[in-house]
């Protein structure tokens, strides 16, 4: 019995965790960034950035901004592990994809990269946050026209915005944060994630007691 209570009191209090997938090609700085998000809101020192080596697997980070729990993911970006992206679509809220704007070479390919991740229906809604990275080089190009460059077509309707981030120095680090909890907050997406999460909570805690899940059923049509 206890456990029901809990679960329910669990399932009616606790607070929505948010899941922001950090994406982007091979160097952009994904990694660089969670550890600079790490050391900024979690008062913690970064790992030197020569013991930062690509990723392969996924990388977590977790922070609490106000009365939200962020929860990031960074996955690699090298081509032969940008198929493993989509596993993590469904329960994300929201993307941050990293460019490095100090690499115009490299453009063309993280534009295409982006266009397929904003196909895929897994994201539909997902707000996007697009960083132009490595600002604190004297060559990168700035937030807007990297915005220019990339040109995207398949924004639809989706919330977004480009800001200018050094995973170096900071810039730009707590401007993105605020906006994402923001927008996650009223987004649609978070609506429908929570929903699907809230069923899935509802039916463990009633798996196994038929009975009690029907008379739960009940006080919820009839109030
Ligand atoms: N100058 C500068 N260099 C950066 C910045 N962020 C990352 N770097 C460098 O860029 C290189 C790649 O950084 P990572 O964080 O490993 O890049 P990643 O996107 O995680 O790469 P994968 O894990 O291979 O997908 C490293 O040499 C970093 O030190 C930045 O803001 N400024
Ligand atoms: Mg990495």
């Amino acid at each position: 019995m206890f456990s029901l209570f809990y679960g329910l009191w669990k399932y009616l209090f606790t607070k929505t965790e948010f899941h922001v997938l950090i994406l982007g090609i091979d160097k952009a700085g994904k990694t660089t960034l969670l550890e600079k998000l790490k050391s900024v809101y979690l008062n913690m020192e970064s790992l030197p950035h020569d013991r930062i080596v690509p990723t392969v697997g996924l990388n977590i980070g977790r922070i609490k901004v106000s009365n939200s729990k962020l929860v990031f993911w960074d996955l690699g970006g090298q081509p032969g592990l940008r198929s493993i992206w989509e596993k993590y679509y469904e329960e994300a809220h929201a993307i941050v994809f990293v460019i490095d704007a100090s690499s115009p070479l490299r453009f063309e390919d993280a534009k295409s990269a982006l266009e397929k991740v904003l196909r895929h229906e897994d994201l539909q809604g997902a707000p996007l946050l697009i960083l132009a990275n490595k600002q604190d080089l004297s060559e990168a190009t700035s937030a807007e026209e990297l915005a220019r460059y990339l040109d995207l077509k398949k924004l639809d309707e989706r919330v977004y915005m480009f800001e200018a981030v050094s995973a170096y120095d900071g810039l730009g680090i707590k401007e993105s944060v605020e906006w994402l909890v923001e927008v996650m907050e009223r987004s649609k997406r978070t609506e429908t994630l929570r929903a699907r999460a809230g069923e899935a909570g509802l039916h463990g805690i009633f798996k196994g007691n038929e009975a009690l899940h029907w008379k739960w059923k009940w006080i919820l049509v009839t109030g």
